[in-house]
């Protein structure tokens, strides 16, 4: 059977960056970089007076006090035309462009003003309180590689570069069809033998968080004719997922039903728990990934395959997020040969450190144990039994939404 890295490795091979668009930089949040961004100005624009006070020329200012003759005002945004001689100063605010001739910013917590004059016993040295032209950045200087997930401060950033719009990649649609005879939508009057469709919503959730458009498709009936419709509604989508009738049982039309329909299945069954049964291949050039239906195991496979594919799909440069060190908070047992992803509770001990605390059930059907979970303790196979205190590595899923 083919480990986890193996697996993800064959998935990430077969999915491939998806192609620009340019957004408002509004909608930009969020979204990957397709471009670096540049910087169209200068920032600041000019010298310009970090504090509210007076310009002066510092040559000017002597330990034993001067008054200087105040010959204009140059509030920010309407900078002073004229020169600053010797011995005179110009009234400026924070943000106010340095007018020619002056060299330093005296604050008016130090100065008084006399009708025309201003006195002060202050000495500065020149520079002082002025933010040079460009200290933040300079015109034409690339300010955010391509490839990175723009942040909250990268959409400031830009914004203050005179960026309207920027070039991003387009968001994967991911289509998601959950499977299974007993499948209701949650809401619906549940009869003997059904439940309620967890898969749909939770990927669909998870998918967004992630940055990608989920498409919602209907449940399929365990019937290959009803799976093999899956090939008429996956026009326009960047990947498809299945959720359920991954395993053996005879119900498990998923692969069989999509094979029918021209499927070529790369691999099924991995050394993974939860998430077993896990299929990967292309229908056409679409990649597909064939899901566990175990709610726990959909989701567990979704974080460590789904995506990574995306990140890829987006052009990010890191495809796989690097796992977490932390110490385990309970004694857990020798791991046979499937690498196992135990949910657990996160928590800071007495030292600062990571505490990673996995459930005691950790059954791939027990979702109200998932939601608990901030955490996925990595066990690879067959690790031996660990203590309490042992350190450990874990993925976190307790990011935002996710
Ligand atoms: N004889 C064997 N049986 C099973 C094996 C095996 O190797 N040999 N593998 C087990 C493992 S591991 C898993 S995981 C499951 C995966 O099975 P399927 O992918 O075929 O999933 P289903 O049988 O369709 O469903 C499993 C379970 O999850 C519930 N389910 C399914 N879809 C949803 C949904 N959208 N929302 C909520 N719950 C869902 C379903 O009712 C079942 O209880 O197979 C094991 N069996
Ligand atoms: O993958 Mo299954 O989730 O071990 O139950």
């Amino acid at each position: 059977m083919l480990s986890v890295a193996q697996a993800r490795e064959r998935i990430l091979e077969g999915v491939f960056p998806l192609p620009a668009e340019v957004v408002p930089l509004t909608e930009a949040c969020g979204r990957v970089s397709a471009a670096p961004i540049m910087a169209g100005l200068f920032n600041p624009p000019a010298n310009v007076s970090s504090m509210d006070g007076y310009a002066v020329r510092a040559a000017d200012l002597s330990a034993g006090g001067v008054t200087l003759a105040c010959i204009a005002e140059a509030p920010a945004g309407h900078p002073f035309t004229g020169t600053a001689g010797p011995g005179q100063c110009v009234r400026i605010f924070t943000g106010s462009v340095m007018p020619t001739g002056t060299d330093a910013v005296l604050i008016q917590e130090n100065a008084q003003r006399e009708g025309a004059g201003v006195h002060t016993t202050h000495t500065l040295a020149p520079g002082t309180y002025v933010r040079p032209k460009g200290q933040d950045f300079a015109a034409g200087q690339m300010l955010v590689p391509a490839g990175q997930r723009l942040s909250a401060r990268d959409v400031g950033l830009a914004a203050a570069a005179n960026n309207a719009w920027v070039r991003v990649a387009r968001r994967p649609r991911v289509a998601i069809a959950a499977t299974g005879d007993e499948l209701l939508l949650p809401g619906s009057p549940i009869g003997a033998g059904q439940i309620a469709n967890a898969n749909t919503p939770m990927l669909a959730a998870l998918l967004r968080a992630a940055g990608a458009e989920p498409v919602m498709l209907p449940v399929l009936r365990d019937d290959m004719a009803d799976v093999a419709t899956l090939e008429r509604m996956v026009d326009g989508v960047d990947m498809l997922l299945t959720a359920g009738g991954a395993s053996v049982g005879s119900h498990d039309l998923v692969r069989r039903g999509l094979e029918q329909v021209g499927l070529k299945t790369d691999f099924w069954k991995i050394a993974m728990r939860p998430g077993r049964p896990l299929m990967s291949g292309h229908l056409g050039r679409l990649p597909f990934i064939g899901l566990p239906g175990n709610p726990v195991a959909a989701f567990v496979c979704s974080i460590v395959f789904v995506l990574p594919a995306l990140r890829r799909m987006a052009g990010l440069a890191q495809a796989i997020e690097p796992p977490v060190r932390a110490i385990l908070g309970c004694d857990v047992p020798e791991n046979d040969r499937r690498m196992d992803h135990l949910r657990a509770t996160l928590a800071h001990d007495a030292q600062g450190r990571l505490v990673a605390t996995p459930f005691p059930v950790q059954d791939s059907a027990m979702l109200h144990v998932l939601a608990q979970s901030q955490a996925l303790v990595l066990r690879a196979p067959h690790a031996p039994a660990g203590r309490a205190g042992d350190k450990c590595a874990v993925i976190r899923i307790d990011h935002v939404f996710a």
